[in-house]
């Protein structure tokens, strides 16, 4: 049978009091690369935010993993790279590692240190991503898209079922971009790991994904 990982049903959502989200109702299953695609202002940071439980439900149901969004308790299930993570201020003093690492907080104790066992799977991830041998480099002093390999490398270092991506390209050049799309497929594909990306580009996402839903404004 086919697993449900997310099922939005009749979602209306507001803010103040103008209607953002009209009667949502998706279903997103285990093993889809899912594109989110609608103009500037259609609601799709929006729909994240409440996928994520960013945002209070107003109207209608978010469904994650079988279990209502607000009883759920998987999120370590779940990776996010926000919109802003490729915008990163240059000085910010962090290496790669560092910055990877910060991913199993949550899971971790804050500030405790890392076992040898993390500190591999960190590695790891680093390399996955196709980032080998810069972990020890500051973050400020990488080329766009490959900040956003370390963010989507923080996203997957506790191994998340389901990665949420929103407009991970902007502001990454056209070769950058290809690579980037050609990691998410192999991640799809190979890891199996649902991937839903929000755009506003469908020319990009019309050749990777395998459905998308487009918001209206
Ligand atoms: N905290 C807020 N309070 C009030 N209005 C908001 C808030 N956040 C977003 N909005 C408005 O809600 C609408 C949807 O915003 P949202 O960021 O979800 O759209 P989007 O489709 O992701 O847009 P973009 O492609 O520009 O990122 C916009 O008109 C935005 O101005």
């Amino acid at each position: 049978m086919t697993e449900k990982v997310v099922e939005i049903k009749n979602l209306t959502f507001r803010y103040d009091n103008r209607i953002i989200l009209k009667d949502i109702n998706l279903t997103i299953n285990k093993g889809e690369f899912f594109g989110l695609i609608g103009p500037n202002g259609s609601g799709k940071s929006t729909l994240l935010k409440l996928i994520l439980g960013l945002l209070k439900l107003q109207q209608g149901e978010i469904i994650l993993f079988g279990k209502g969004r607000d009883v759920c308790q998987d999120w370590d299930k779940i990776g996010y790279v926000s919109q802003k993570a490729n915008s990163f201020n240059t000085g910010f003093p962090a290496t790669v590692f560092e910055v990877v690492s910060m991913g199993l907080i949550g899971q971790k104790r804050l500030f405790r240190r890392l076992n040898r066992e993390d500190r591999e799977r960190v590695l790891e991830v680093i390399r996955l991503v196709g980032l080998f041998d810069l972990e020890k480099r500051n973050i400020g002093k990488l080329s766009g898209g490959q900040q956003q390999r370390v963010f989507i490398a923080r996203a997957l270092v506790k191994k998340p079922q389901l990665l949420i991506l929103d407009e991970p390209t902007v502001g990454i050049d056209s070769e950058s971009t290809r690579k980037f799309f050609y990691l998410l497929e192999k991640l799809n594909k190979e890891m199996g790991i649902t991937i839903i990306m929000v755009s506003h580009d469908i020319g990009i996402l019309n050749k990777y994904v395998t459905r998308f839903h487009h918001l209206e404004v």
